[in-house]
């Protein structure tokens, strides 16, 4: 195990439209980079827009969702810095669509030379998970049907482990298996990349004592639970949100490099 490596942290941004950041609704709170925070609410309210007015499709915003994490991960984990190679990533996905954005992520893994493995325990019955599954196992990525019980196996087989169980739709106490599956994560000590939230914690008040990822992604934009992250990269990936609804929510996001689909966060 051990997957961790020195990445420099990226120079400190802040002066972006400074001052520019002022609130559509009372709820929202600009965050240290002064980059929006957004409320369980808001992040619902943007993602069902994205749908039902600007007419994107799920598919489409999972895969520019997917392909930033694994494009994320790739930059902060590059397979050098792993100990073992090939470099092995376990990705958790849950339920919804946070683990439908782990699935495309483990696919682009698989492309940028990782070597992931699939813990998949609740499965929709729609063709559109359905068909990243079958993607996934074309590729020969792994599915295990047992989650590893033991912490420790977890270090010794795995560099990465991608947390996709819950985003922004995650409400109230935690439910079978993932009680279980979090539990466990609580004591890996090889790095978790969390997508959109750390999986557990509350979306707006977070989770002193839930897992503890070393990374987070925030998609669109970060949700007020990073508030609480104290890893050591947070990135903001999902670019894919038109001008106007930036600016409708106030997002006031930074500006990304050139082409890239992912920023790192101060
Ligand atoms: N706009 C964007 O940036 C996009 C983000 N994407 C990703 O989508 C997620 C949000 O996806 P959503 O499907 O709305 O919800 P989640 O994946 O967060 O979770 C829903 C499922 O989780 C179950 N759930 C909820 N709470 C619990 C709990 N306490 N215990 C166990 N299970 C729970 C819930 O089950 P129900 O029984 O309540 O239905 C759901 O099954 C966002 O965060 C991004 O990662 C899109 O990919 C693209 C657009
Ligand atoms: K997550």
């Amino acid at each position: 195990g051990g997957g961790r490596c020195p990445v420099r942290r990226g120079s400190p941004a802040g002066s972006w439209g400074a001052g520019r950041g002022r609130s559509s609704s009372a709820m929202q709170s600009p965050g240290r980079s002064g980059v929006t925070y957004l409320s369980q609410e808001e992040a619902q309210a943007i993602d069902q827009e994205l749908f039902t007015e600007y007419k994107f499709s799920v598919d489409q915003l999972m895969e520019l969702a997917g392909l930033s994490c694994a494009t994320a991960i790739a930059k902060a984990y590059p397979p050098s810095s792993f100990t073992k190679s090939p470099p092995a990533v376990l990705i958790v996905c849950g339920p919804g669509n946070n683990g439908g954005d782990g699935l495309v992520c483990a696919r682009h893994l698989k492309m940028f030379g990782y070597e992931p493995s699939v813990h998949y325990p609740k499965r929709p019955s729609k063709a559109l998970f359905e068909g990243l599954t079958t993607q996934c196992q074309k590729m020969d990525i792994p599915f295990l049907s047992e989650f590893p019980s033991e912490a420790m196996l977890i270090d010794e087989l795995y560099g990465l482990v991608v947390d996709a169980i819950f985003g922004f739709s995650f409400k109230g106490a935690v439910r079978e298996p993932f009680g279980s599956i979090l539990g466990t994560l609580e004591q890996v000590t090889v790095p978790i990349a969390s997508i959109d939230i750390p999986s557990g914690w509350d979306v707006e008040k977070g989770s002193p004592d839930g897992i503890q990822p070393d990374m987070l992604i925030s998609l669109t934009a970060p949700k007020k639970a990073a508030q609480h992250f104290a890893g050591r990269y947070h990135f903001l990936g999902g670019r894919f949100v038109p001008m106007a609804l930036q600016q409708k929510y106030s997002l006031n996001l930074p500006p990304y490099p050139e082409t890239d689909c992912v920023l790192q966060l101060p």
